[in-house]
């Protein structure tokens, strides 16, 4: 039997009485990297926010590592290493990026004196910023102010946010969002670099993306799962193909 990090069944959200997401059962697979896809308004954001608990179900059931977590808080599944990627808005512009990645590795810490101001308390972190630093190839970056970076860099510097919480799973929300080529093959670099010994699961638009990334693909549309597999029998579906032709704005 497959190992499921995740597991959801008959998941649906219902936004005064519209169907966003609407049954929806979801096998995540240990140390997989799994994809969410699927055109406009198919109900992909709404499942992530659904899985992260930053949306209640109005039905369904969600279970991680064997627990059920549908009544848990954000910060509770984050607790338990089931943690999505930070906007950059969540990243401190004025900061550099050490500052940055030792304040999050300060919080997953859950320290409760005043790190904010502390520089005594912050240096504990020093090692380990350096390391996800160079794990996401800002190592020249370190005392640069986040506001100054690449939009490419600032998204590398969220994700070394994001891995100083030391996820189990990590949930990434379209990680190459309005990205130039060159981004685009840096983060994807970065993501295969990541992904031993964790497991990921990441809405994204872009199918190329996708198709390099990912061991399993979940379409949806309409709120429901089309089709589900690798990329090579998603793609030849005739259902998903007609579900992206069909939508007014195709992802492709
Ligand atoms: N808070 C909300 N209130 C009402 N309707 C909502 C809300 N959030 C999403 N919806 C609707 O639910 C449907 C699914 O939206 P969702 O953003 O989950 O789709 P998506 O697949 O992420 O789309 P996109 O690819 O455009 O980001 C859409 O029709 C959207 O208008």
């Amino acid at each position: 039997m497959a190992d499921n990090i995740l597991e959801a069944r008959g998941l649906s959200k219902a936004f005064r009485g519209f169907m966003a997401v609407q049954d929806v059962d979801l096998s995540i697979e240990r140390g997989s990297i799994h994809a969410l896809i699927g055109p406009n308004g198919a109900g992909k954001t709404t499942c992530f926010n659904l899985l992260t608990k930053f949306l209640q179900p109005s039905a369904g059931r969600i279970v991680f590592e064997g627990r059920d977590i549908t009544e848990l808080k954000p910060a509770d599944v984050a607790r338990r290493g089931m943690v999505r990627s930070f906007q950059i808005s969540a990243v401190f512009g004025h900061m550099s990026a050490l500052e940055n990645v030792r304040v999050a590795l300060a919080r997953s810490r859950g320290g409760n004196f005043d790190f904010w101001r502390s520089e005594r308390a912050l240096s504990v972190f020093n090692d380990r910023a350096h390391e996800l630093l160079y794990d996401v190839g800002l190592s020249d970056s370190v005392d640069v102010p986040a506001a100054e970076l690449s939009y490419g860099r600032k998204r590398a510097l969220e994700i070394a946010t994001t891995l100083a919480l030391d996820p189990k799973l990590m949930l990434l929300d379209e990680p190459t969002a309005g990205m130039t080529e060159s981004d685009v093959a840096r983060i994807v670099a970065l993501i295969r670099q990541i992904r031993s010994g964790r497991t990921i699961l990441m809405v994204e638009h872009n199918l190329s993306v996708v198709s390099g990334l990912s061991d399993r693909i979940t379409v949806l549309a309409r709120g429901r799962v089309l089709a589900e597999g690798d990329y090579a029998s998603v793609s030849a579906d005739e259902a998903v193909i007609t579900a992206y032709l069909g939508s007014e704005h195709a992802d492709a």
